[in-house]
């Protein structure tokens, strides 16, 4: 990046002289690795996007929350060998405490559910939008950063959370153009792994360990599997039967393995039958490869999916019933997913369904003659007052620059102001969409 400062600094020396004779070497100008700019362009198809997350939210009624990005490091240290935690982005502060940039939202939303003990009414139903932090030292390139989207319900035991966080997801995605051909979710319950490693005795204390190893079964050859499942004490023959049952792809089969007073049969077809009444059923599908990589999950997991099947998870989630009791607090059912900002945006990319979103303004004022300048701002004042949004021409410019402007900033109107029209306390209105142009007088305008 050096050599790339220096060849710039020379292509662009800096029009102000440097404060010291010696030439500045310009700054890298990008981010750091593995973080984005937001300039305008991107900016406004964030704030779309976080639009529809909170109107989404807001529909469900859901209370917005947030915490800071920086955390204690102990927040986030669990023990089951997930990916989210072998890349914390973690270090020591000036203060020699161990700290981190969140990971992700939910253990923040669990310390401050905790914080508020007693205090909290239950149900809780909060959502959150945040930046959410990893770092991989490998030169994956890939982004060390991202936004997610999170709605969380705690104090409710059944799978009707579950349920009303699937048909809010649903009714997210068709705010964006997108359907059920474009969109599915996987949906699966890890009761359904925990009754299979009760049959062959594995001790309760691995079943977090073995869900993160499961959920790596796409993504590492059989023998890797088998490998990790050794280490934590699963032995072959029940490595057999775990991945059996992995392949099930019907409630009816999993009630055939499981038996029909299973709770993760119950749970699934209720969750299934409450789906029907969102109308929301041919979104979802049961899977039993679904299993997640976090974790805390405790039961329900689902994760949604193009059905082009050419993108990463767009968005996942699950049920953590026992989340509070890891930070020493008692536990409160809870169930939530997080939704990523960048597989959504690639996936819209693909259907073609980004919106073209230009930077617009009502009004741009200008004046003729900089003796009207005091006049005009009382114009921009008036207006903004009602409500319009003014660019301002800052600096005396020609009428040609204004125009050009105008195109720019997508303006409904162009104001002028000059010394005839100052003398009448009036102005000369041109619209932009007829060409009309008339003489208003200023108490007259809106
Ligand atoms: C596709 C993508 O940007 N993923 C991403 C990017 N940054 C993260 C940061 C923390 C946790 C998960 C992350 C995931």
């Amino acid at each position: 990046r050096a050599e790339k400062a220096a060849s710039s600094t020379a292509l662009k020396t800096p029009s102000v002289s440097a404060p010291s004779s010696k030439k500045q070497a310009l700054i890298d100008t990008q981010p750091p690795r593995g973080t984005r700019d937001f300039p305008p362009e991107e900016m406004r198809l964030r704030t779309w996007l976080f639009n529809h997350f909170r109107e989404v939210s807001r529909l469900f009624g859901f209370e917005e929350f947030d915490a800071p990005v920086l955390e204690s490091e102990e927040l986030f240290t669990r023990k089951a060998g997930e990916e989210i935690v072998g890349q914390l982005y973690n270090f020591d502060d000036k203060g020699g405490r161990r700290v981190a940039l969140r990971p992700e939202l939910t253990p923040s939303l669990a310390r401050i559910i905790l914080s508020k003990g007693k205090g909290l009414s239950l149900p809780a139903k909060w959502f959150g939008i945040g930046q959410c932090w990893r770092y991989e030292r490998t030169t994956r390139g890939r982004r060390r950063e991202h936004y997610q989207w999170n709605m969380d319900v705690f104090g409710v035991q059944g799978v009707e959370a579950e349920a009303e966080l699937l048909s809010a997801i649903v009714t997210f995605f068709s705010r964006l153009g997108l359907t059920a051909k474009d969109v599915g979710f996987r949906v699966s319950s890890r009761k359904l792994l925990q009754d299979v490693l009760g049959r062959y005795s594995i001790p309760s204390e691995s079943f977090a360990s073995v869900c993160v190893v499961v959920d790596k079964i796409d993504k590492l050859p059989r023998e890797e599997i088998e490998k990790e499942l050794g280490a934590l004490s699963v032995p072959p023959e029940a490595v057999t039967g775990i991945l059996q049952a992995l392949t099930l792809k019907s409630l009816s089969g999993l009630e055939d393995l499981l038996g029909a007073d299973s709770d993760a049969v119950r749970e699934l077809k209720q969750l299934f039958a409450l789906a029907d009444g969102y109308g929301i059923a041919d979104w979802l599908q049961f899977d039993a490869s679904v299993v997640r990589g976090l974790a805390y999950y405790t039961g329900v997991v689902f994760e949604a999916f193009d059905r082009e099947g050419k993108l990463r998870a767009i968005c996942g989630g699950g049920r953590y019933d026992k989340l509070l009791s890891t930070f020493g607090g008692d536990d409160t059912p809870a169930c939530g997913f997080g939704f990523g900002d960048a597989v959504i945006v690639e996936l819209l990319k693909e259907r073609g369904l980004l919106p073209d979103l230009p930077h617009v303004v009502d009004d741009v004022l200008v004046t003729l003659d900089e003796e009207c300048r005091p006049m005009l701002n009382s114009v921009a004042a008036k207006l903004r007052a009602a409500g319009r949004s003014v660019e301002l021409v800052l600096e005396s410019k020609k009428m040609k620059w204004v125009f050009k402007r105008v195109e720019q900033v997508g303006a409904s109107r162009l104001i002028v102001i000059g010394s005839d029209e100052a003398a009448q306390e009036a102005v000369k209105v041109k619209d932009l969409a007829t060409r009309e142009e008339t003489l208003v007088m200023i108490k007259d305008l809106v």
